[in-house]
């Protein structure tokens, strides 16, 4: 299939439930749980609202941890590594271990699989056995926490693909477009939750008052042009050709062949990246790079790109590796990762068509 067409037809075809409908339109100030209870009142999905539900309070729990940080003995890495090799901070075990302790009792679950766990966690007998599997990164960005800069949580909801017997690592190795669930926490001046189930995207923000997640932000919608890209730059001498040709077009100016001036913002925490790309439009890249050339990218399929790429499709933008749609890959590991485009359509369809005109690799 030629990647350029799905991208081309405003209307990407996932072919699994990431392909929703659209009930009524939420209004302002309703509270998550409202929200919640009514998107899925009539829907068998019930169990999807309740999780969701879980999901959310564990995010409340997560931010306060972030936020007593500093008050705390929580700051600083454990001087252990995760499964990437890459130092884990204290809040990073923290958010993981709250991330389970919410969400596992309810009966919603039958695994986990998260960034800073090897293996998956199966839910423990005592509790009862769920139809979804959730897949994590419970603290995003981390590197900001000593920092003070805005983190946040990410995950994906997948349905089990069998009722009957032990859930196996292979039973998460669903493309994107099966997650039936996505979204992230931002833990920034303001904490909030970002949702998608199929029927466009909300943003809530937590009233500190009530402890309750109130939508703010109705109906998020990624503008299809933008004049700001968000990349790490200390990285240009490893990509690849056509990233290469985008940058240096946004950074030539009015006077290159854009004819615009581009606009650059780099946080180093892709839910901060995508929160405000979902709010004044943008295009955020993690590019493949020849660092390693078995390494596809940096940011990790299952708890990184597949739900973010659910968002911003259901927000109208696009995701793609450069090669192909993020959501159409096939997973091979839990912890694979992948190159990431995402962000407004013009421009994805723009950095695919420059990979589509370059020589093969
Ligand atoms: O430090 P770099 O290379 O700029 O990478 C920043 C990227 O790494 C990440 O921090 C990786 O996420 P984790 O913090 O969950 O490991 C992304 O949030 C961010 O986009
Ligand atoms: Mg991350
Ligand atoms: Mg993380």
């Amino acid at each position: 299939m030629a990647h350029r067409t799905v991208l081309a037809d405003q209307a990407p075809a996932p072919t699994g439930p990431a392909a929703g409908s659209a009930p009524g339109k939420p209004h302002m100030g309703t509270s998550f749980s409202e929200f919640n209870t009514g998107e899925f009142a009539v829907s068998p999905q019930t169990d999807l609202g309740v999780l969701l539900g879980q999901v959310a309070t564990a995010c409340k729990v997560i931010s306060a941890a972030v936020a007593r940080g500093p008050l705390s003995d929580a700051m600083g890495n454990t001087g252990t590594d995760n499964i990437q090799g890459e130092n884990q901070q204290k809040l990073d075990l923290i958010a993981n271990e709250l991330m389970i302790r919410w969400t596992e009792w309810g009966g919603q679950v039958a695994a986990m699989a998260s960034e800073e766990m090897a293996d998956i966690y199966r839910i423990p007998t005592q509790y009862r056995q769920g139809r979804y599997l959730l897949v994590f990164d419970p603290l995003d960005g981390s590197s900001n926490l000593d920092v003070n800069v805005s983190v946040g949580s990410i995950f994906s909801v997948l349905e089990r693909p069998h009722s009957e017997g032990e859930v196996e690592d292979a039973d998460f190795l669903q493309p994107g477009v099966m997650q039936v669930a996505a979204g992230y926490a931002l833990y920034g001046p303001a904490t909030m939750l970002v949702v998608t189930t199929g029927h466009g995207v909300n943003g809530f923000t937590l009233d500190e008052e009530t402890g309750e997640f109130i939508l703010t932000h109705p109906h998020l919608t990624i503008h299809p042009d933008t004049r700001e890209f968000a990349i790490n730059a200390s990285n240009a001498r490893m990509w690849e050709a056509p990233v290469i040709r985008y940058i240096d077009e946004c950074l030539a100016g009015v006077n290159g062949p854009r004819g615009e001036a581009f606009n650059m913002r780099w946080v180093a925490s892709m839910v901060a990246e995508i929160h405000r790309i979902l709010i004044r439009g943008g295009v955020f890249l993690y590019p493949k790079d020849n660092r390693d050339p078995t390494r596809p990218g940096k940011l990790r399929l299952m708890y990184e790109a597949n739900p973010m790429s659910f968002i911003v499709e259901q927000a109208g933008g696009a995701a793609s590796t450069g090669r192909e749609p993020i959501m159409q890959v096939q997973p091979q590991a839990l912890h694979q990762r992948v190159a990431v485009i995402m962000g407004s359509r013009n421009e994805v369809e723009r950095l695919v068509q420059y990979h589509l005109e370059a020589p093969a690799p």
